[in-house]
């Protein structure tokens, strides 16, 4: 095949399809064929973009919030994604020591971009998230500033918070032990106040009282928050958090009576082992009183505890923060991972060929799409969802500075069960777009499994998904049992109408009549009322109370599911009462909407059903509406994901590259593997070759 052969693959996109292995093969056999001359620069998905039925600059927006919201992150992810000093190709492969080396490098490359560029706080947040390595700095921006702030006095505050945001100390958020991590009242470790010294003495009394976990102790911080049992006049007080110094400012090196380390390696190449969890004893260590962190409760220099009017529950601020965060990265997580599948699918091709012409890309399979257009629904889902949250969030913060506390119990069960209900659908949703990308899914080039591996633990830290879930549980039930006193607000308001809810049942009698979102939400209000008073009475009936939750616990924690998604479903609804600008953005948004609820109302469809909700005919109807919205979302899918404005760097993702040029940076990347260095292996002399040249002795062999 000479030049004018090659130009001529060029010219179309299924014909370039086609013979792609064929020129990786003549390469592979030393042709000398050029296959980056000959394939950057087109975009393989083209066609795939020209069939957008929307905006895509103005899909941009509503993604990310606002105009002003777009052009930082856009600006933050090209600054990072320019940047050779934030290479993350070659991350899986490296040991731990030259991963963590690397880390702390990126970090401090990051630090001198914030400080040179004079960054503001939301555009470092910003870079932090496109660097994409989990790092110290997460905890320490992420936890330990914000526990200063929540539960730090006004003096406190002055003194550390300068400190920690010039990072001239570093700090984690040290509340987990060996023994005990969702039952924070259980924690060991003791804060004892010597009224002689005015000091307060850290003691880890057992193995299980040592501090585990925490992201950044390991081997980055200086000092962090610890939560331990305060102990006045040989009396327990509660759990409360103390700033303590762990590390010299000057060699780093540990403390006297501070014995810390890194709890070692855990799930995954590269992926969370950016990060040093760490664990950390103390020894009778001495910090003066005013290193207690006393917004809530106060220790006098005489050993008084005084009260403020702060509730106990403010303790646990930091946590209603980072919830609310983790809420807004599982719709990033999800996102990109979806936007790696969904490009993949529309570059592969399997079966369907006639007369010699292309095969079926893989996204045309109404299969495929069943998996895939759920996920990426449910990505648009949280990004609203999220917004909704920060915007709860944002508001109990305000309040909470005017002692205002009426709306924390709330904002606790909103934070928690979004937290737990959009981290395990995200992390089962990452594992979906790897096999929605068969076998090169499976490879580390595919970006997919350092997602996984870096996203899982999302539901395991900041309280396990269904510790969290029992929490909602015990709101929906006060809730309930309140009802005849006292008006539900917020999120439970639907409970306000719990007798028609009760009573009316699903009025859809065709596959159209589920197109209204007042059927919808109505739906999924009947589900989760009739779920919840079912529960409540199950309770009534037994005479310990604590007794009938844990026996109910199962049932309690689908009730829980089925109230937060509701709220997920409300929230997507009432974005789109919003004014969204631009040609055919919310008319796509609203397929997406649709196909969210219904997906899930087919998921779950024996909650409706065993309800009484809903009869067999009405959930068959949504499901025959289901397959109708997939064809709709199938033209706009490519340009969907294109919505997110990620960068390839953030992607990391060979599949998902933005070009579609999928096969030969896979050829090319498997080249670059250092297993691929030498033509024969390393330990080929040593175990191989004798093998090969063995003279067997034996008959049988
Ligand atoms: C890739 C880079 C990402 C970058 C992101 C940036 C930052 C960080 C991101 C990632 C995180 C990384 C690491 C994670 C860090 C951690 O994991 S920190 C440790 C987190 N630990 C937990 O979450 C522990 C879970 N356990 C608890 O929260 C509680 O103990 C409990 C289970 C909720 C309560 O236990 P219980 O014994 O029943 O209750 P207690 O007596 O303690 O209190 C009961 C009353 O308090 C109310 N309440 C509970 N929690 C809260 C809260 N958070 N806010 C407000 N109120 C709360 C509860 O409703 C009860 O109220 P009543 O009125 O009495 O009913
Ligand atoms: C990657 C990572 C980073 C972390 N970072 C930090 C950090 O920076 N700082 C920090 O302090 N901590 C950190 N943690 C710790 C984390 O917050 C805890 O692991 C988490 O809160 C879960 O607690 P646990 O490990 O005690 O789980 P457990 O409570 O022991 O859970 C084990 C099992 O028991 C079940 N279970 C527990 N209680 C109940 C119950 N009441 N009813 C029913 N089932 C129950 C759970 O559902 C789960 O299936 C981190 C953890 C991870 C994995």
């Amino acid at each position: 095949m000479g030049l004018s052969g090659i130009s001529l693959l060029t010219t179309t996109y299924s014909l370039i399809l086609q013979h792609q292995s064929l020129l990786l093969c003549l390469r592979a056999k030393g042709f000398g064929l050029d296959l980056k001359k000959d394939m950057e620069g087109v975009d393989y998905l083209s066609d795939e973009r020209k069939k957008a039925q929307f905006d895509v600059e103005a899909m941009k927006i509503a993604w990310a919030g606002s105009l002003e919201a777009f052009q930082l992150s856009d600006r933050m992810a090209k600054l990072v994604a320019n940047d050779p000093a934030f290479e993350k190709f070659t991350r899986p492969m490296l040991g731990r020591k030259e991963l963590i080396k690397n880390t702390l490098r990126k970090a401090a490359h990051g630090w001198k971009l914030i400080v040179d560029l004079r960054l503001t706080e939301e555009e470092a947040k910003w870079l932090r998230l496109y660097i994409d390595e989990p790092a110290y700095t997460d905890l320490h921006w992420g936890m330990f500033i914000p526990a200063i702030e929540g539960q730090g006095t006004e003096e406190q505050k002055k003194k550390w918070l300068p400190l920690a945001k010039k990072m001239q100390i570093i700090g984690c958020y040290a509340q987990t032990e060996l023994g005990h991590g969702s039952n924070v009242q259980g924690l060991e470790t003791t804060a004892t106040f010597d009224p002689q010294t005015d000091e307060f003495i850290m003691h880890s009394p057992t193995l299980t009282s040592s501090k585990w976990w925490p992201g950044g102790l390991g081997k980055a911080s200086t000092h962090a928050v610890v939560y331990a049992r305060l102990i006045v006049g040989g009396e327990f007080h509660g759990v409360h958090g103390f700033i303590v110094q762990l590390r010299s400012l000057d060699d780093h090196s540990p403390l006297p009576g501070v014995t810390v380390g890194d709890i070692g390696m855990k799930f995954g190449n590269g992926a969370y082992n950016t990060m040093d969890n760490g664990v950390l004893r103390f020894d009778h260590v001495r910090i003066p009183r005013d290193q207690m962190l006393m917004r809530v409760s106060q220790v006098t220099r005489e050993g008084k505890i005084m009260q403020s009017d702060v509730p106990r529950q403010l303790i646990y601020g930091t946590m209603v923060y980072v919830r609310q965060t983790i809420v807004a990265d599982a719709s990033k997580a999800l996102s990109r991972a979806v936007c790696i599948a969904t490009r993949y699918s529309a570059i592969r091709r399997q079966f369907g060929s006639r007369n010699g012409g292309p095969e079926t890309q893989v996204i045309d399979y109404k299969t495929q799409q069943s998996r895939l257009f759920p996920l990426l629904a449910s990505a648009y889902a949280f990004r609203f969802v999220g917004e909704w949250l920060k915007w709860l969030y944002t508001d109990v913060k305000e309040r909470l500075a005017a002692n205002d506390f009426s709306t924390l119990p709330e904002a606790h069960a909103c934070t928690a069960g979004l937290k737990s209900l959009t981290t395990s659908f995200t992390a089962d949703g990452i594992e979906e777009c790897r096999k929605l990308c068969g076998g090169h899914g499976y490879l580390v080039s595919s970006g997919l499994p350092e997602l996984f591996a870096v996203y899982i633990p999302a539901c395991t830290y900041e309280g396990d998904n269904v510790v969290l879930l029992l929490q909602v549980a015990r709101f929906l039930v006060k809730t309930v049992s309140e009802l005849g006193y006292k008006k539900p607000v917020g999120t439970t308001a639907y409970m306000g109408r719990v007798a028609s809810l009760m009573q009316n049942n699903c009025a859809v009698q065709t596959a159209e009549g589920w197109l209204n979102p007042g059927a919808v939400v109505e739906a999924f209000e009947s589900r989760a009322a009739r779920m919840a008073v079912r529960c409540g009475q199950q309770l009534a009936k037994y005479e310990n109370p604590e007794e009938g939750f844990a026996e109910l616990s199962a049932d309690l924690v689908e009730a829980s599911i089925a109230h937060c998604q509701l709220i997920v479903v409300s929230k997507f609804i009432e974005k789109l009462q919003q004014d969204i600008p631009g040609k055919g953005v919310k008319q796509t948004l609203e397929v997406l909407c649709y196909v969210y609820a219904l997906f899930l109302l087919h998921k779950h469809q024996g909650d409706f059903l065993a309800t009484g909700y809903l009869t067999p005919k009405q959930a068959s109807l949504a499901n025959d509406q289901l397959r109708t919205l997939y064809s709709k979302v199938r033209p706009n899918a490519i340009t969907l994901v294109d919505s997110f404005n990620y960068t390839d760097h953030y992607l990391g993702s060979i599949l998902g590259r933005y070009d579609g040029n999928v096969y030969p940076k896979l050829y090319e990347a498997a080249w670059k593997d250092p297993l691929n260095d030498s033509d024969v292996v390393d330990g080929f002399y040593e175990y191989v070759q004798p093998i090969l040249k063995q003279k067997l002795r034996t008959a049988k062999l």
